[in-house]
């Protein structure tokens, strides 16, 4: 039987990211190859999936992962399928060698650390190619194109899903791709996207995946803005003011907080409005040469598990706090301005906060 040729990245040479032993996996198969002997050997493996670009948000879960499981594998991997056809898909940041660097230093910090984690390192990136995620072909970024998806309604088409109306459908079949490839026992999310983990935390049980989901906290600039590998799109101008999302969302936790009478969709909303709307004015009586401008996406107070839209918080269920801001691109700027990657364009960014279930929140 003819041998068929391959690539260097399919040759059975193993490929590392440089000084470390980190294997780079770059197909299905390899994967599959690295995979086995931890099945047999009752070696855990924890999976943090990400699209590259990797921050302190990324490096938590990595940690979180490490913690927790023999093995840590992550997967850097820009999935065309989650991105509509008007959105960033040819600019998204691809920044291999920092991640490379990233992860080596990770790597290193396990080696060291030998008492606070179960893993020894990280033991494996997987970098696969579209080709080889979707054998079928460059999978449709239209609603109504064929192809193989995964989806779950209606979770998928409200708050992040009513903008973004084919995200949850290409998350949910990436995910299932890459947790039928990887076989992890733990998968780890963080909670800044929190839409994204009920509808993993849905696909999981629905589709009987014997994985478990692991929530990690989002991680936060000291002013209070979620990392997000987006931010680099911002330009230190609008950068200044992203922190609004997070504020507004503060001011209606407090409103919550403060007790009688707010629990009420209303006044718990309108605090996080107030505040934004307050900034904005500061923003608009500047010149267009310094100020920033905004638009509120949504102001979501929903249900911790279906994410529909609440009237009322139930205290011994709890709440989820979300919204999402499009920072538009800055007016009249300036010859010398950090204006952001790919020329600042339009940022969309999101953020929440959880009301916990008063148990939990008194334990
Ligand atoms: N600030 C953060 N804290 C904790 N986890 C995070 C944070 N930002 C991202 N993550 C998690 O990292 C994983 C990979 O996310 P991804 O690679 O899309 O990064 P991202 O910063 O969310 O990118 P983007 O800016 O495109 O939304 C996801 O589970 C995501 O929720
Ligand atoms: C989970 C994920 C890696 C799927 O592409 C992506 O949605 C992300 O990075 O949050
Ligand atoms: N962090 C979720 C990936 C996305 O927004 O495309």
């Amino acid at each position: 039987m003819a041998c068929r040729s391959t690539s260097p990245s399919s040759s059975s040479a193993v490929e590392k990211i440089p000084s470390t032993s980190i294997r780079v996996l770059r197909s299905v198969e390899a994967v599959r190859r690295w995979r086995r002997p931890h099945t047999l050997d009752r070696r855990t493996v924890g999976f943090v999936p990400t699209m590259g670009a990797l921050h302190e948000g990324h490096v938590s879960l990595i940690r979180a992962a490490a913690r927790e499981n023999h093995h840590v594998v992550v997967s850097v991997y820009v999935n065309p399928a989650q991105f509509g056809i008007a959105e960033d898909l040819g600019s998204y940041p691809v920044t291999w060698a920092a991640d490379s660097a990233v992860l080596a230093r990770l790597d290193r910090e396990l080696a060291d650390d030998g008492a606070g984690f179960l893993a020894a390192g990280v033991s494996a990136v997987f970098a696969p190619s579209t080709a080889d995620m979707y054998p079928a072909g460059f999978p449709g970024q239209a609603p109504d194109s064929p192809g193989s998806f995964v989806t779950l309604t209606p979770i998928s088409s409200v708050l992040e899903g009513a903008s973004r109306p084919t995200f949850f459908r290409g998350v949910a079949t990436v995910c299932m791709k890459l947790f039928n490839i990887v076989q992890p026992d733990r998968v780890y999310f963080g909670q800044k996207d929190v839409q994204q983990t009920v509808v993993i935390r849905a696909m999981v049980r629905d589709f009987m995946l014997p994985t478990a989901v692991v929530i990690g906290p989002t991680v936060r600039a000291p002013d209070g803005l979620a990392q997000s590998s987006r931010n680099v799109y911002l330009g230190a101008r609008r950068r200044a003011v992203a922190p609004v999302l997070h504020d507004a969302l503060r001011a209606a936790e407090t409103a919550y907080s403060a007790g009688a009478g707010a629990r009420d969709r209303d006044a718990i909303l309108d605090a996080a409005r107030s505040l934004a709307d307050a900034v904005l004015a500061d923003q608009m009586a500047l010149a267009p040469a310094q100020r920033v401008r905004f638009e509120i996406d949504y102001l979501s107070l929903s249900d911790p598990e279906t994410m529909q839209e609440l009237a009322q918080v139930d205290p011994a269920r709890g709440a989820i706090l979300s919204g999402a801001i499009r920072m538009l691109p800055v007016e009249d700027p300036q010859p010398d301005e950090d204006r952001g990657h790919s020329d600042g364009p339009l940022v969309r960014l999101i953020d929440n906060i959880i009301i916990q279930p008063a148990d939990t929140a008194a334990a």
